[in-house]
């Protein structure tokens, strides 16, 4: 069984990814994380992340098995991480990963911008987050913040509206919700209160008495 979550920046996509993951018993996958890992090797090089053809390159070679770096979770990376995205042999260097994450048993919660759409057209169920971008500055500046980044709220909903802008608008894999995506907006709901309206989502498109897992 495939769960997709889609969404804009910081609207809880990874954090509820991660709880239905555990519900459910299944492998979660921030691919956010892949893009955000693209950009640090530009970063690393000095290489301009116009520098479309370095970025195949280090998409195309990819070390996955550094993704837990914490450096990847901050606000230059994330910025970085949109940039190059937006390059299609990028993304097609990216994508086998990323399907090949999705079809493993007994099944996989994937959370990005282009799961429904893209990556996993065939998922279970789709789901695609949202918040207002207030909230969602909110919730990334209380992030940063614990992490002992210096930032202020200004700047990160700046960057969260340029960052929203530019995936939206992009020529490849935009951000948009799939036409079979259940929408949830959770801007007055806390992490708990989106987690059970999740479980709530995914039930109605998969009946209880199912075994979820063997799907
Ligand atoms: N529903 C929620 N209400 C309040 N804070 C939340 C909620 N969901 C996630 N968060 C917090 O907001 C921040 C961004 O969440 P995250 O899951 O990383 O979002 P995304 O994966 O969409 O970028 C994290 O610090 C997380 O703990
Ligand atoms: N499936 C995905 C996931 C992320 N991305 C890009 O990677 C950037 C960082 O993604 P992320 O999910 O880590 O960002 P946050 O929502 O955590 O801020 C996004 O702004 C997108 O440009 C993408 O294009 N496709």
């Amino acid at each position: 069984m495939i769960i997709a979550i889609d969404g804009p920046a910081a609207s809880g996509k990874g954090t509820l990814g991660k709880r239905l993951a555990d519900h459910f018993g299944l492998e979660h996958l921030d691919t956010g994380l892949l893009y955000r890992a693209v950009a640090r090797v530009l970063l690393d090089q000095g290489t301009p992340l116009t520098d479309r053809d370095a970025a195949t390159v280090a998409a195309e070679n990819l070390d996955v098995s550094h993704l837990d770096d914490p450096r990847l979770r901050g606000a230059e990376m994330g910025e970085a991480a949109s940039v190059v995205s937006a390059y299609q042999p990028v993304r097609d260097a990216l994508l086998a990963f990323q399907r090949q994450f999705g079809v493993q048993e007994p099944g996989a919660v994937l959370d990005g911008r282009d799961i429904g759409t893209v990556v996993c057209p065939q998922a279970d169920v789709k789901l695609f987050i949202t918040a207002s971008a207030e909230e969602r500055a909110r919730r990334r500046h209380r992030e940063l913040l614990n992490r002992g980044e210096e930032t202020d709220y200004e700047t990160i909903l700046r960057d969260i509206r340029r960052r929203d802008e530019r995936d939206i608008n992009r020529s490849t894999a935009p951000l948009k919700a799939a036409e079979d995506a259940l929408t949830l907006d959770t801007t007055h709901l806390d992490a708990d209160e989106t987690f059970q309206a999740a479980l709530v989502l995914v039930e109605g498109r998969i009946p209880r008495n199912q075994d979820l897992a063997s799907r």
